[in-house]
């Protein structure tokens, strides 16, 4: 395609718009019965198994998408993503988040140089002290064990890691080498949430991570400053250098805020912050609490489903799939919303992550040349482990509005209950909802007879993870934007820097509200005033719980 045309313009594009008149028409009562169809709408790779069959689509749905693919030049796109191209044209960068997980002696080049080394210098390094935090060789100022660790971050350098927390929480291998040990995530500028984060911990022997891609981030380097402070009042200031460490890709900085550049551990501007997951920012902390070689299986299993993305053939490819699906349920069906529903209170944590990766992503309203996209790209995610769902906002999917959703089952439960006297194991209850619910939606009351389908197989978080940061890419490059970029939350995060130096100028100088329209002069104005009497307290003196 010219830089400037859209997708929109394209004949594929034109005929899915029509055939979309068709499928309108078509229950999926019906084509559910179509047992050929259903066959090939199952997809399987290294534990994973698709079942895309309860998608408003026939085969030659499926076919139409995948001419659209092609007229968006979707698999030279892939190949220029793991070939280094500087695809964030806005920003004038590769998008290499796969180097992250790449195996030691892959190469995998940006702007002339390959990474991979790079790569696994900083997993080395993330090993040799986490290891050293863990066996106690690393010690606080005061000679104890740090068995605590806070990370700060938010966004991308907090709900990937907490998301890979969450799902290891229950494991049986990673809860046993994560004994005596604690794991905690300050995100919010809330001092509340500072509060609930040193409730009950020893500076002595809490280690603090502040995790940030540009060491600049509001709401990350005031609470790394409060955290500073609470371990330099406890212990003094040079207790700093051996309770908190960072992860960025801004070292300069690192350094100017006190921090030793030895205990800084790297990441390149070719990984997005909702893709650094994968980097020193989940690997750091995660290693600290589980060990790095809990992690590394974490990193194994990504790198599988990219090397997948990256060879396998669009009917095959998972990802790719899933993508075209979304393109479909979004651009065609005129469906804004997905719901992301994990039958595992392991993976409670998910459908926050994917929210940032997906809606910070695709949430764009021009092209990546910058024309106003005519169509909608992007979808409101959503989501909550099953069967929690079910008694929230399930009612709606039913009955209210359509709502494609992915339910996400777990062949085997990292904590396996089977009770004596009951019919089935607590696990088995939990999947027959997991059954059960898609059917429901698809037929609506002749679900029963469908429990029987055997529609999941193994999966583990790290493939999930990266199918779906995979997916979202898909739907960026057939939507013709750049999904690696996010301008619209920088404005907001201009726009806070404006509202902060008011603010400041009011409390010290009294000056008054300017420079904003009217309701917000009204706000903050009787902000201000209610909240003028409140003292200024020193960050030490936050309530310990
Ligand atoms: O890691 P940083 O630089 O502190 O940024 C945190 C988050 O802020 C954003 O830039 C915008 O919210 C995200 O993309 C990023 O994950």
């Amino acid at each position: 395609m010219a830089s400037t045309s859209l997708i929109c313009d394209t004949q594929p594009w034109k005929d899915l718009k029509a055939h979309t008149e068709d499928i309108k028409k078509t229950h999926l009562r019906d084509l559910m019965n179509d047992k050929e169809r259903c066959e090939s709408m199952m997809v399987e790779f290294d534990g994973m198994f698709l079942d895309y069959s309860r998608q408003c689509a026939t085969l030659e749905t499926i076919d139409k998408l995948y001419k659209l693919a092609e007229a968006a030049s979707l698999k030279q796109q892939i190949n220029r993503m793991y070939s280094g191209e500087h695809i964030n044209s806005t920003e004038n960068r590769s998008v290499l988040h796969v180097a992250l997980r790449a195996p030691r002696d892959a190469v995998i080049n940006s702007d002339g140089k390959n990474v991979v080394p790079d790569v696994w210098n900083v997993l080395d390094k993330i090993k040799d002290f986490s290891e050293k935090v863990r066996n106690g060789s690393w010690v606080g100022a005061t000679g104890k064990p740090l068995k605590d660790v806070i990370a700060i971050g938010i966004g991308g350098s907090f709900l990937g890691p907490l998301f890979v927390h969450a799902a290891l929480q229950t494991d049986p291998e990673a809860v046993e080498f994560a004994k005596g040990r604690q794991l905690r995530f300050l995100a919010n500028v809330d001092p509340i949430d500072v509060a609930r984060n040193i409730a009950g911990l020893n500076p002595e022997t809490t280690l603090v991570v502040v995790v940030s891609k540009t060491f600049t981030t509001a709401e990350t380097m005031l609470n790394a400053r409060t955290l500073r402070e609470w371990i330099s009042s406890a212990l003094g200031p040079s207790a700093v250098a051996k309770h908190m460490v960072a992860v960025s890709t801004n070292l300069t900085l690192v350094e100017k805020f006190g921090i030793d550049p030895n205990n800084a551990f790297a990441f390149w501007d070719w990984v997005g912050g909702r893709y650094s997951v994968c980097s020193a920012v989940g690997v750091l902390p995660l290693s600290l609490q589980y060990g790095f070689s809990i992690v590394e299986k974490f990193l194994k299993g990504a790198s599988s489903i990219d090397e997948h993305f990256r060879s396998a053939p669009f009917e095959k490819n998972i990802p790719v799939l899933l993508g075209l699906l979304s393109v479909w349920n979004v651009s065609f069906l005129g469906y804004p919303a997905r719901a992301i529903l994990p039958y595992s209170q392991a993976l409670e944590k998910f459908a926050p992550h994917i929210q940032q990766v997906s809606m910070e992503s695709n949430g764009k309203g021009v092209s990546i040349d910058g024309v106003p996209l005519p169509y909608e790209a992007g979808e409101i995610d959503f989501g909550e482990p099953g069967t929690n769902g079910q008694h929230s906002f399930y009612q709606l999917i039913h009955q209210g509005r359509v709502i494609p959703c992915d339910f996400i089952g777990i062949v085997k439960s990292q904590q396996p209950v089977y009770l004596k006297g009951e019919v089935v194991s607590n696990h088995d209850e939990l999947m027959s909802n997991f059954f059960a619910q898609p059917d429901a939606l698809a037929y609506g009351k002749t679900a029963e007879q469908l429990l029987k389908e055997n529609v999941s197989q193994h999966l583990i978080p790290h493939k999930l993870l990266a199918s779906y940061e995979h997916r979202v890419t898909v739907e960026g490059f057939v939507w013709g934007i750049n999904s690696f970029d996010q301008w619209g939350v920088e404005l907001g995060k201009s726009l806070a820097t404006q509202v902060r130096k008011q603010l400041n100028a009011s409390r010290t100088k009294s000056e008054p509200v300017e420079g904003f329209n009217f309701s917000t002069t009204t706000l903050l104005t009787r902000y201000l005033q209610a909240s003028s009497d409140i003292p200024a307290e020193p960050p030490t003196l936050l309530p310990r719980i």
